[in-house]
């Protein structure tokens, strides 16, 4: 990591409204060119134990990668954080501040995430070349509800000056909410009722493997897409990915499906080195095929 300068910017007044930015040191001179490599974490969309520092780990994998980070075709990390849900483990009380609450209702998670990456095109000219956005679980239903436009907005138009990612790499992620409750007896209507109200037509719009097809068609989503998902996931099922898989291949979607991660659901990123390795994989494909 020290050949990485650490920025943490606010883009909101909410202390979750940030996003951190890893840049090779002035000292390195990196190829001109290279793919920033964004994330956005999960926590099922209101544990404040999860920030966009989760990447770390990855990133230290990534940098280790390389001899050093000029001969690396990569131009930079980022980590978003987002606005919360209410947490049933984490109450807060009356005397809490505004811009430390936890009151996020679904879209505010989104368009926390089209801000952030709005305030890395303005900040970082992100739209001048490619981006891979890594999601994980609930990071991964946010990835794709960029996808969804303003389907997934109520109706309101995401920033135009935004580019959609040139990959996606979702890991471990929540595709239809309805559907992982349903195979979970109910147990996971608690949390996305905190984060999308009890109206489940709400779920339905908001679920990227349940979106019409003109909604995500090929021209809405990524050159390439990863999905991976680890057996030993005991929080996310392998239907949650199949759904998924089902959707971008109906759409004519450009897809590596692995299935061969191992660990449990959050050791994937804790541990960082299979993040790794599936940003290398995207990386390649890039060089193969922009
Ligand atoms: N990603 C998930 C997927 C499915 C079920 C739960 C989660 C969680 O993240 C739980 C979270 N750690 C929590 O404490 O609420």
């Amino acid at each position: 990591m020290d050949q990485l300068r650490h920025t943490r910017i606010s883009y909101g007044d909410n202390v979750r409204q940030r996003v951190s930015v890893w840049e090779p040191s002035s000292d390195i001179k990196p190829q001109s060119g290279g793919a920033w490599v964004i994330f956005i974490h999960g926590g099922a969309w209101g544990d404040p134990s999860n920030t966009e520092e989760d990447f770390i780990p990855s990133i230290k994998h990534v940098v280790a990668s390389y001899d050093s980070l000029a001969h690396a075709p990569i131009r930079g990390f980022a980590g978003i954080d987002y606005r919360l849900s209410p947490h049933p483990k984490h109450p807060q009380g009356p005397e809490t501040p505004a811009s430390e609450l936890r009151a996020a209702k679904h879209p505010d998670h989104i368009n926390d995430v089209w801000s952030a990456l709005q305030f890395l095109v303005q900040e970082y000219d992100l739209a001048s070349g490619e981006y891979i956005l890594v999601g994980h679980s609930a990071g991964a239903t946010l990835a794709y509800q960029l996808c969804m436009g303003s389907y997934v907005l109520d109706g309101q138009v995401p920033p135009q000056s935004v580019p959609l990612p040139t990959t996606i790499i979702g890991i471990s992620g929540i595709y239809d909410l309805g559907g992982i409750d349903q195979r979970h007896d109910g147990n996971y209507a608690g949390f996305i009722t905190s984060a999308f109200s009890s109206d489940r037509s709400r779920w339905k719009i908001a679920s990227p493997a349940c979106c019409p097809d003109d909604r995500i068609s090929g021209r809405n989503l990524p050159s390439h897409n990863i999905l991976a998902w680890s057996p030993q996931d005991t929080l996310v099922d392998e239907p949650e990915i199949d759904s998924m898989v089902a959707k971008l291949k109906a759409n004519g979607a450009n897809l590596l499906t692995l299935k061969d991660l191992t660990g449990e659901h959050d050791h994937v990123w804790q541990e960082g080195s299979q993040v790794c390795r599936l940003i290398k994989l995207a990386i390649e494909q890039l060089q193969e095929s922009p």
